[in-house]
């Protein structure tokens, strides 16, 4: 049995609060949990101090620019090659690009939140695939996930397909991962990056008295090129997302024998095998290849202080490239507290068409654009081209709003945007808590043209 099989949320939450980490995304961090861990010098000496096992993992090609490459070496108790094969295990509610077991929709789709989980339903069990774009075996396009958990998982987890970026919307996390431990509450995004092993566990909170934890929220997959931090441009130096605020782990490990279910999903299905030890067994590293969390709060808004309402790619977090320069695969973007003072402004979202496709999230509160039906947990998506911008409601309020400073911080709403369409799984285009009639929010805007008189 592994050590912490049977630790309570109450513990994991003590432990999540005491945690400490090194600052700075795309760092060269490197950390030890014992001290002498980590060779001096030289990445793989003829034998690695303390016993350990030497062993790097590539999130990017050996070749890709220095500026973009990505790798870390590992000193483990075992090498990550000890295992028994792997075996086809169920996919459960998890779906892989290519999706095309579904019509690419244009129409407008909102979600309520997942319902709740089954019982006995961890976070690897309770991922919901809504539909996503690309090919997980080139390496292209994204996936949208929900998840819904009310037990921490036993098992270790990666993801050959893609790095997870996790959006809790509800219920803390503490992800005990190779690198070491993050925690990760509402607000918060954790970014696992491709391949790493993780466990996720839940945390009471005060409201559950520690009795039965849940945890919600969402989850994009990126097969593309890594998240990195967006350009500045003529912003400067600073600003957005500051890299600092990035938290990296430091170094810790399990040193346990006996079975652990490891599960790696590859090229779309899920595959297990029980190792004899715990893999998370890493007792020092060094690289960029390395998870993060970052609080959704420290992001710099930056927009208008004259007018009109700028485009949302100003409150991008992370982008992931893609080939195309300017063209992401997907974005990252949160809509964070912020004041709007623009004058002879509609100062909500502006109603467009986006060749970009758009897949929204609401951690907390209520967005700006919509008035009613755009909840906590739930989701939106705006598809290549498709119509849409504010709901009558918010329409009507802020062409008639006294246009003072106003300080929007009732809210954080997120976006994935992506360059291709979001195909939806079938189990996505037939859930019960897909809204049926979502048009109607754009129904009475009446025409008010004052048409020449002849
Ligand atoms: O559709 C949305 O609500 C997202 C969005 C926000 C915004 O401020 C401008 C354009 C846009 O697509
Ligand atoms: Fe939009």
């Amino acid at each position: 049995m592994r050590k912490g099989a049977t630790m309570s949320s109450g513990d994991a939450r003590k432990i999540a609060e005491g945690l400490t980490y090194l600052h700075g995304f795309g760092n060269e961090h490197s950390s030890e949990a014992v001290p002498g861990a980590l060779p001096e010098g030289r990445n793989s000496p003829q034998r690695a101090p303390l016993g350990l096992y030497a062993e790097q993992l590539s999130g990017t090609a050996f070749t890709e620019p220095r500026a973009h490459n990505r790798r870390s070496w590992l000193y483990r108790i075992r090498p990550s090659a000890a295992h028994p094969a792997f075996t086809r295990t169920g996919n459960g509610s998890l779906r892989t690009a290519p999706f095309t077991q579904a019509v690419p929709d244009p129409n407008r789709l909102r979600w309520n939140p997942l319902p709740e989980p089954g019982p006995d339903t961890d976070f690897l069990a309770g991922l919901w695939t809504l539909g996503g774009n690309g090919d997980a075996t080139q390496r292209t396009g994204m996936a949208v996930h929900l998840y819904h958990a009310n037990r921490s998982m036993e098992r270790v987890f990666s993801d050959a397909d893609g790095e997870l970026l996790i959006v809790p919307e509800r219920g803390g996390l503490l992800l005990r991962t190779e690198f070491g431990l993050l925690h990760a509450e509402p607000g918060h995004v954790a970014l696992i990056p491709r391949g790493v092993r993780f466990r996720v566990e839940l945390l009471d909170t005060e409201s559950d008295g520690g009795q039965s934890p849940t945890a919600r929220g969402y989850v994009c997959e990126n097969y593309g090129a890594p998240f990195r931090l967006p350009d500045l441009g003529p912003i400067g130096a600073n600003g957005l997302a500051n890299a600092r605020d990035f938290r990296a782990p430091v170094a810790a490990y399990e040193d346990v024998e006996g079975p652990v279910e490891v599960v790696n999903k590859f090229c779309g299905n899920l595959w297990t095998a029980t190792y004899d030890h715990s893999p998370l067994d890493v007792v020092a590293w060094h690289g960029n290849h390395v998870p993060y969390v970052y609080d959704l709060r420290r992001f710099n808004v930056i927009g208008t202080i004259s007018y009109d309402h700028p485009d949302p790619s100003i409150f991008t977090v992370l982008t992931s490239p893609s080939d195309t320069p300017g063209l992401a695969g997907v974005d990252f973007v949160v809509f964070a507290p912020r004041w709007l003072v623009g004058e002879d402004t509609f100062r909500p979202p502006y109603f467009h068409r986006n060749v970009m496709s758009e897949y929204m999230g609401l951690i907390e509160g209520a967005y700006d654009a919509k008035a009613e039906g755009f909840v906590p947990g739930g989701g939106s998506l705006h598809n290549m081209m498709s119509a849409h911008g504010p709901d009558r409601e918010t329409f009507d309020r802020a062409s008639a709003a006294e246009l003072k400073p106003q300080k929007i911080d009732d809210g954080l709403a997120f976006m994935f945007e992506t360059r291709w369409p979001v195909t939806l799984t079938p189990h996505a285009t037939r859930a019960e808590h897909l809204q049926q009639h979502y048009d109607d929010v754009w129904q009475g805007l009446e025409g008010h043209f004052h048409r020449p008189l002849h």
